[in-house]
């Protein structure tokens, strides 16, 4: 009877919704034409009035092994029922040391630790302190200076603010950390306008990073954070070779490299993360969302063994790192996140990607040449189109597109004028196809 009441909830829209203030979200104009979203299953959503909504963006990047199932679901509610929560503060419970193991098992070599988080931003605070905390291990505390880039989405923390690059994220809320500093982004339609795959021109950009490192000197600098692929700002790829030189760089210089892999980790560009394609490994990755799929919040910071090891120099008594949070390598998010690794697994998801990427490519780029579209990016299961803004009114059409693909049956994201795509890994060519012919529909009607 309790399960019917709350599933006759979920279904039922609310009966006044002003407490809940929502998330970059409009929220006075949500109220006016809200869209609640009701349950979920395999590639489909339903909205409060029983409708099938396909979902483009898997939720929000996260929910890569797509919705309800049928391991995640049997696995979560076995462990809330077992261990609900155990404290991992001097206490502990077997399921963060498996998940570890599992974790270190497919990141790159030496990425050998984890450091659990509850989130995308408190993985990119976590990597930040763990940076700063590292150089002070070494007696280089004087290396306080975070790098970012232009456009970066590193999350909400005011460490993720400071580093990225989104004034809208930024100038609200104070001055943010001190010492930060930020590449070129790497986004030019002037000259890689349509790319498929990676844009051809930009590499030199990466030179960047030397220029701050002759201006502020290596011995000031801690680390440098990047995506490898920006979703969150309109998805904008490295040309080739760029990540490589921003390592070569940090490595020239002592500086950390940290890959801020919350969207491109999990099997988004074909590989587990997204170092492993593109052959570059960082000192750090900060990762969450495909961790559990979505249906838990947990972040992990995959640490290599260098970094680690410097914490470890003290008595063995001594605490390593003080840093922690309350649900770190809570027991529900850990049994999440091991049968979303079982099911990556058992279904070939981790590579997916790769054996959809050309037919992902062609069935996005062929809405060039639809009402305002004036770039298409793509990369792995990612993909953007961007469209020119309105007169007077950017992020205007942007917001149509949303909403006119979501009452046509489409979950799409937009970043201003940017409709940004990535399904599921499970995905299959005729979700392919609706997706775009939803999508081309809406555009024709702008
Ligand atoms: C690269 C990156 N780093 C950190 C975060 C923060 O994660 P949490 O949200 O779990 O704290 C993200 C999150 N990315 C994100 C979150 C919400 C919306 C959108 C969008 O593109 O509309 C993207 C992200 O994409
Ligand atoms: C007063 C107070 N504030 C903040 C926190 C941090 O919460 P969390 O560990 O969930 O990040 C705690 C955790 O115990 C706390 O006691």
């Amino acid at each position: 009877a309790l399960a019917d009441h709350y599933a006759a909830q979920n279904l039922a829209a609310p009966a006044a919704m002003d407490a809940f203030w929502m998330p970059f979200t409009a929220n006075r104009q949500f109220r006016g034409t809200p869209r609640l979203l009701a349950s979920a299953e395999g590639m489909y959503y339903r909205d409060v009035d029983g409708r099938q909504i396909l979902d483009g963006t898997a939720g929000l990047w996260c929910c890569n092994a797509g919705h309800a199932r049928p391991r995640i679901v049997e696995a979560v509610a076995r462990q809330v029922a077992t261990l609900d929560f155990a404290p991992n503060f001097q206490m502990g419970s077997p399921l963060p040391f498996v998940l570890a193991e599992r974790l270190k098992a497919i990141a790159p070599r030496p990425l050998d630790h984890v450091f659990y988080t509850n989130s995308g931003s408190e993985s990119v605070d976590t990597a930040l302190k763990i940076a700063l905390a590292y150089h002070r291990a070494r007696g280089e505390g004087q290396r306080i200076r975070l790098i970012g880039r232009e456009n970066a989405y590193h999350g909400v923390g005011f460490g993720g603010i400071s580093v990225g690059g989104l004034p809208n994220n930024r100038k609200w809320f104070g001055p943010g950390l001190p010492a930060v500093d930020h590449l070129r982004h790497t986004l030019d339609i002037g000259r890689n306008a349509f790319s498929r795959g990676l844009p051809a021109h930009g590499v030199e950009l990466a030179e960047d990073l030397e220029r701050l490192v002759q201006l502020h000197d290596a011995s000031t600098i801690a680390a440098v954070i990047i995506e490898p692929i920006s979703g969150s700002a309109g998805v904008i790829l490295p040309p080739p070779g760029y990540l490589q030189r921003i390592r070569e760089i940090c490595d020239r210089h002592g500086i950390l490299l940290i890959f801020d892999e919350v969207i491109t980790g999990f099997g988004r560009v074909g590989e587990p993360f997204a170092a492993q394609r593109f052959g570059v490994t960082p000192d750090m990755m900060t990762t969450a969302k495909g961790l559990t799929s979505g249906c838990v919040p947990m972040g992990a910071v995959f640490v290599s063994e260098m970094i680690h090891r410097a914490f470890m120099q003290g008595a063995d008594s001594a605490i390593d790192l003080f840093h922690g949070y309350t649900y770190t390598g809570h027991p529900l998010a850990c049994a999440a996140a091991l049968a979303t690794l079982d099911t990556y697994e058992e279904e070939g998801l981790f590579t997916r990607a790769l054996e959809l990427e050309a037919y992902w490519q062609e069935g996005l780029h062929a809405l060039r040449g639809k009402p305002h579209v004036i770039d298409i990016r793509n990369y792995g299961l990612i993909g953007a189109v961007e469209l020119a803004p309105q007169d007077g009114a950017p992020g205007a059409r942007g917001y149509q597109v949303l909403e006119r693909a979501f009452r046509k049956g489409l979950l799409v994201r937009i970043t201003g004028d940017t409709v940004a795509l990535s399904p599921p890994l499970i995905v299959e060519r005729r979700h392919i196809d609706d997706i775009f012919s939803m999508l081309g529909e809406v555009l024709d009607g702008l």
